[in-house]
């Protein structure tokens, strides 16, 4: 089972392309279980790529990504690996409930009838409660707010009982009631033993949300405390913006 073994997220040296553009030029990462790591970059500076290459849907060009010590692929398929989306990656108008979303994270252990059985019922009951949306399970996905569609793939996340939790961007277009709850979720989960690792633009959000912060800018630039990462110098190379004002030379 993988519920006892520690996952860790090992990102050595990769580098992605996509045709001529350079998206990851030379990232190296180690995400530790039992903590909330933010990651942190402008748009554009790959953070979904890196997301898709940990998950083994992007293959690099070079260098190597561990999950759990194994292969990525792999280790998504069997369920070690949960991810929330960016909103624009999502097909909202597809006809399935909160409810079935949710159920999704249990496909891993339902074989390949997909025959719900009561725990899996059980454990995404579980999950909708936790996210707040119980009253919300019968609804069709894109008849909820940007903040509660988030909420209902962090719940896909924890129905799975996934060991990694990768969240793109999960407070876009959020309200601040979802970004209280999933800020708090996220550290319930890391609190659990998870590796929890979540790309935002919100930096005010960061020291409540994180307990480490990893600066990408097509590589790391800096990883470690929080308070460390938003120091102006460090932001200003990481945005390309002077914090102060102009843009940097
Ligand atoms: N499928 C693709 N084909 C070609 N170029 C791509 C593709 N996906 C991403 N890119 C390019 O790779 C670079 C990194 O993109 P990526 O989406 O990883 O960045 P990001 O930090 O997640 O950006 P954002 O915050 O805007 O989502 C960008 O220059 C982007 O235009």
């Amino acid at each position: 089972m993988t519920a006892t073994t520690t996952a860790t997220i090992q990102v050595d040296d990769v580098v992605v392309r996509y045709g001529e553009v350079l998206a990851l030029d030379g990232v190296t990462l180690r995400v530790r279980p039992g903590l909330v790591t933010g990651l942190i970059g402008m748009n554009g500076s790959g953070k979904s790529t890196l997301f898709k290459t940990i998950m083994g849907m992007v293959r690099p060009d070079q260098g190597s990504v561990l999950l759990d010590g194994g292969d990525p692929a792999a280790a998504r398929k069997r369920g070690l690996v949960g991810y929330v989306p960016q909103s624009e990656d999502v097909d909202w108008a597809f006809p399935v409930s909160v409810r079935d979303v949710v159920m999704m994270g249990r496909y891993g252990r339902q074989g390949p009838t997909r025959r719900a059985r009561p725990a899996d019922h059980a454990a995404v009951a579980e999950a909708l409660e936790r996210v707040e949306l119980t009253g919300y399970a019968d609804r069709q996905i894109g008849q909820l707010s940007g903040g509660q569609r988030k909420r209902a793939f962090v719940a896909r996340g924890i129905a799975q009982d996934a060991r990694v939790l990768l969240l793109d961007e999960p407070f876009a277009g959020v309200d601040k009631r979802s970004e209280a709850t999933i800020v708090r979720l996220l550290r319930e989960l890391a609190g659990d033993g998870r590796t929890v690792l979540v790309s935002t633009h919100d930096l005010h959000a960061l020291p409540r949300l994180a307990d480490e912060a990893a600066l990408l800018l097509h590589r790391v630039l800096f990883h470690g405390e929080v308070s460390e990462a938003l120091r102006p110098e460090n932001l200003a190379r990481a945005f390309g913006l002077d914090v102060l004002g102009g843009e940097t030379a």
